[in-house]
């Protein structure tokens, strides 16, 4: 492939993730040595205001790296080797409209699920495509763009579509930060665990939690009983996620193994399992989207503008496994290490009664050309009712993006499970193509030119 040190550019520079993830770099240096970072972004001035933080996280550690910031892409990516891609198309004030529009109609608001997630899928899709498409363009011909961009699933499934032989690895953070509660709770570093799981990204369950060969599920069953999936005590397990929001989720794990004791569930599945109960305690005027730009948001910006004013940085962002782990993926691209991670794939049989062409979250080896997905084999009925029901909701997002075809986004908000009925999903839908108007044109047109009353 390519040998080191590695020029590695970042697609939203401007995220409040971006000192994590450099962070994390800087302390992998030894085992992922880079001779440049590059940060890229279409808002200049978001990430002008995040860059002398990023420069001071890196000139920390070393002198000789060199630091880049531009929002032109060919100064970004050419001769690139590695890309991480963290775009919020459209920001966080389209995620708080993605969140209030489907509360108002006593649906659940969420970042990546429900119509809140097939709304952010309809906006990512194509700027993704596009990024794809400069890297191709400018960078090292075997480049891996390693994308945390979300919705992952939809954006992993357009992809599929769109560009089925770039070199992207879609991840998530959300099953490590599983396994990190798990050895909080178990007592054991989360380095140590082998997992088996399934599903679609932020749609999944773990079927064995290995440590030293034994399986520790029942152990974990019998302490989500009592706490959910945290230790006693809460903000012990993950700092960065005190948030209330936040505990209530990793809770929710305990009403739903309580019916359904035999797979630890990705929390998402709250949203699903648990809808109404969920919207009873969502706020439809303040949501999570207010809560990070409150919160990790403002933090991040103070301090940025503190450090600029008198050179020095506080404590305002955190590494944790979000930033680990894509370094960690990155480093077994970079040196076919072949270590075992929960990413995104085409299923190919992989999970025998599911489509061979559905995205799927499954262990998979880490080589330099991509991802060796296990075996899971066939999953009960239940788990594949629910995994096909979700994946058409997705398939069909993806679909009337291409097509700009209001019917199919109509069809797939009325299959998501969170949506009731077909005229929640009308009234939700069509809110969100006039709160999209400067993101959704071709569904614009189609719902304009009144597509849904032709037939
Ligand atoms: N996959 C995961 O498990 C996971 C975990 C955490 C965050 N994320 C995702 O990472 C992304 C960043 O999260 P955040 O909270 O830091 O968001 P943020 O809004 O703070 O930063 C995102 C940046 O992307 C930029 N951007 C938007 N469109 C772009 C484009 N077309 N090209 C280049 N840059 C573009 C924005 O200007 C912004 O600076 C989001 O999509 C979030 O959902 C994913
Ligand atoms: O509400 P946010 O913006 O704080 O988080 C939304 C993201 O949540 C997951 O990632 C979390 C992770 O689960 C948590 O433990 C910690 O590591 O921070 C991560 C980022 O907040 C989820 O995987 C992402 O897809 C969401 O975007
Ligand atoms: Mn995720």
């Amino acid at each position: 492939m390519f040998k080191p040190p590695f020029i590695l550019s970042i697609a939203g520079g401007g995220s409040t993730y971006t000192p994590g993830i450099v962070k994390s770099l800087m302390v992998q240096l030894q085992d992922f040595p880079l001779a440049e970072i590059r940060l890229y972004d279409i808002d200049a001035a978001r990430q002008d205001t995040i860059a002398p933080v990023v420069e001071k996280v890196i000139r920390d550690h070393s002198q000789s790296i060199k630091f880049t910031v531009t929002d032109n892409p060919e100064v970004a990516f050419s001769g690139a080797h590695f890309v991480f891609a963290q775009m919020r198309v459209g920001q966080y004030k389209m995620r708080e409209q993605d969140e209030k529009i489907p509360l108002r109609h006593g649906v659940v608001g969420q970042e990546t699920c429900g119509p809140g997630g097939l709304a952010y899928g309809l906006r990512t899709i194509l700027p993704m495509v596009e990024l794809i498409d400069l890297v191709e363009r400018y960078a090292h011909q075997k480049a891996w763009i390693v994308n945390y961009s979300n919705p992952a699933a939809i954006v992993a499934e357009g992809v599929r579509r769109l560009r089925p032989n770039a070199r992207v690895l879609n991840i998530c953070d959300m099953p490590v930060a599983a396994m990190r509660n798990m050895g909080a709770i178990l007592g054991v570093d989360r380095h140590k665990l082998e997992v088996d799981y399934f599903g679609l990204n932020h749609f999944g369950w773990f079927t064995r939690v290995l440590v030293d060969g034994v399986d520790r599920l029942p152990e974990l069953r019998r302490h989500i009983a009592k706490y959910g999936l945290l230790t006693e005590d809460a903000a012990k397990t993950d700092p960065q996620h005190s948030d209330p929001s936040w505990v209530k989720t990793w809770r929710n794990i305990k009403p739903i193994m309580d019916n359904f004791p035999e797979y630890l569930p990705n929390p998402y599945l709250q949203y699903y399992l648990m809808p109404n109960q969920i919207v009873e305690h969502q706020n439809p005027d303040y949501t999570r989207a207010n809560e990070v730009m409150n919160g990790r948001e403002k933090k991040l910006f103070a301090a940025a503008e503190e450090y600029k004013r008198t050179g020095i940085l506080s404590d305002a962002f955190h590494v944790g496994v979000h930033g680990e782990f894509i370094v960690d993926v990155a480093r077994s691209l970079a040196f076919n290490l072949r270590q075992r991670h929960l990413v995104m794939v085409e299923n190919r049989g992989a999970i025998t009664n599911l489509p061979y062409d559905a995205v799927v979250e499954v262990p998979a080896y880490i080589t330099s050309e991509g991802p060796e997905p296990i075996r899971v084999g066939q999953v009960p009925l239940f788990h594949q009712t629910l995994l096909q029901q979700q994946l058409a909701s997705e398939q069909l997002l993806v679909e009337a993006t291409i097509e700009g075809s209001y019917e199919k986004a109509l069809q797939a908000f009325t299959l998501n499970r969170t949506v009731p009925t077909m005229e929640h999903a009308k009234a939700i839908l069509d809110e969100m193509i006039e709160a999209n108007r400067d993101y959704w044109p071709a569904l614009q047109k189609a719902w304009q030119d009144g597509e849904a009353v032709k037939k």
